[in-house]
């Protein structure tokens, strides 16, 4: 229909032709938008549908997605998604290019840590993290495609995120309050200063920097443990002849009832074994996202300022150029090789690398070895419901760590008696 006559012919509706005007200005911004970063020698792509770009390619499974069109276009890519151009590396020579060129990052969208938003009431720290993720890792998120609806928060996920923080906000500021009062106190010495929060405070950091810097180590810190931990075990469990030579090594090693920190290093091929899960099963399957500051160069192509830049780990623990059958649990692999996790092997980059690489590392990796081969010294550990250990469904479900679909369900029988589930 030509414009004039259906404008004449609803002129009786104001609203309508309001809505009308404002949708044709949207998609010239849009259309002069894609022109302007028509940009020459981007790394190559699927091609793109008007206005949406490549959004109807990115599935929930963003980490399959990607990894499924590195492989049809090459490991170094790029999309449009609405507005943005995003690039993905895919590889450990695509990720090495990007992470000796970007190494700034953005953890969360700073809106959802502004603090101006109203107050709900406390309903419990753990919920309410695991909720901050869920929100943190919504991938169709039409605000952070098309920045002209940002402000809007279309789908409520700004509000939405911010609820959550705010109660994890109000869970610890008690503990805050009680804490600075204490060190204002007559009775305080700085001998008795002993946690983070003591040294936060002691610096003179504000309530606000404390609650953004305490809520991002928790979620950074809780989720990516524990579901690094499930993997490992599930893949233990699944591989038996793999928890048979932990068990050797573990009689062969350890004298003790109980497993110390220090011993670990005995334990060559339990260390194997959790390179081996973190390669297959990294928690953080993209590397924080990373933002070109100016235009760059990588592999050849031209990465233009601004654009978003994914590392996708998980693809590259997969990538069949790179390991020898790459989707089998192996963890022999390691034990003649150097290859570590520490952010200079580029083919296994479960903690990052460059100055974002996580600052856990040591803390994450010892636990998992721990808490692995303390269990399985002090416990037999087997399926319920005579489950057959090859046929352990492994589906992985991606939020912002990539967690089990299915919940892990084992049961420990301590070695000396008692049972737990
Ligand atoms: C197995 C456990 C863990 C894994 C696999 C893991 C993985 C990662 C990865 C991949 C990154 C991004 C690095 C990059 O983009 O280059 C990261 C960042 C981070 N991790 Fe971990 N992490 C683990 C445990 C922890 C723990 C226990 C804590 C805190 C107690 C923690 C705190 C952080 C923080 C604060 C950052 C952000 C660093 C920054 O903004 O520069 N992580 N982690």
């Amino acid at each position: 229909m030509d414009i004039k006559v259906f404008l004449t012919e609803n002129s009786s509706s104001p609203i309508l032709i309001l809505s009308t005007l404002l949708l044709l200005l949207f998609i010239i911004k849009q259309t002069k938008s894609f022109f302007s970063h028509n940009i020459r020698n981007l790394p190559p792509g699927p091609p793109t549908l008007p206005i949406i770009g490549n959004l109807h390619q990115v599935g929930d499974k963003l980490h399959v997605s990607l990894y499924k069109l590195a492989q049809e276009y090459g490991p170094l890519i790029s999309l449009k998604l609405g507005t943005k151009i995003l690039v993905v590396a895919s590889s450990p020579e695509a990720a090495m290019g990007i992470l000796k060129t970007q190494d700034r990052s953005i953890v969360f969208d700073k809106d959802l840590l502004d603090l101006e938003e109203e107050h709900e009431t406390f309903v419990g720290v753990k919920r309410s993290l695991l909720m901050i993720l869920e929100y943190v890792s919504r991938v169709k998120d039409v605000g952070s495609f098309f920045p002209v609806f940002q402000r809007f928060d279309l789908q409520g996920i700004r509000k939405g995120g911010l609820k959550h923080v705010q109660e994890v906000f109000d869970y610890w500021k008690d503990m805050i309050d009680e804490r600075r009062a204490h060190m204002g106190s007559s009775t305080w010495s700085s001998a008795q200063s002993k946690s983070f929060l003591d040294r936060l405070l002691e610096n003179g950091f504000s309530d606000i920097r404390i609650n953004q810097y305490v809520t991002e180590l928790f979620v950074a810190g809780t989720n990516t443990t524990t579901t690094a931990l499930i993997w490992a075990l599930a893949e233990i469990v699944k591989n038996q002849d793999v928890m048979t030579k932990i068990k050797e090594e573990i009689k062969r090693e350890i004298k003790s009832d109980k497993i110390k920190v220090s011993q670990l290093s005995k334990l060559p091929y339990l260390q194997a074994c959790v390179k081996e899960s973190l390669r297959l099963h990294p928690p953080v399957p993209f590397l924080l996202p990373r933002l070109a500051i100016e235009t760059c160069e990588v592999m050849n192509y031209t990465i233009p300022k601004n654009a978003q830049i994914f590392v996708n780990i998980w693809a590259i623990g997969r990538d069949p150029k790179v390991w020898d059958d790459p989707l089998s649990f192996k963890p022999e692999r390691f034990l003649d090789s150097n290859l570590d996790y520490k952010g200079q092997d580029f083919e296994l980059l479960p903690f990052g690398s460059g100055k974002r690489i996580c600052p856990s590392l040591p803390l994450g990796s010892k636990s998992i070895e721990f808490i692995i081969a303390s269990l399985i010294h002090e416990f037999d550990c087997v399926l319920p419901d005579n489950e057959v250990p090859s046929k352990l469904d492994m589906e992985d479900k991606f939020q912002i760590t990539l967690g089990k679909d299915k919940p892990l369900k084992l049961i420990f029988k301590h070695k000396h008696g008692s049972t737990k589930v």
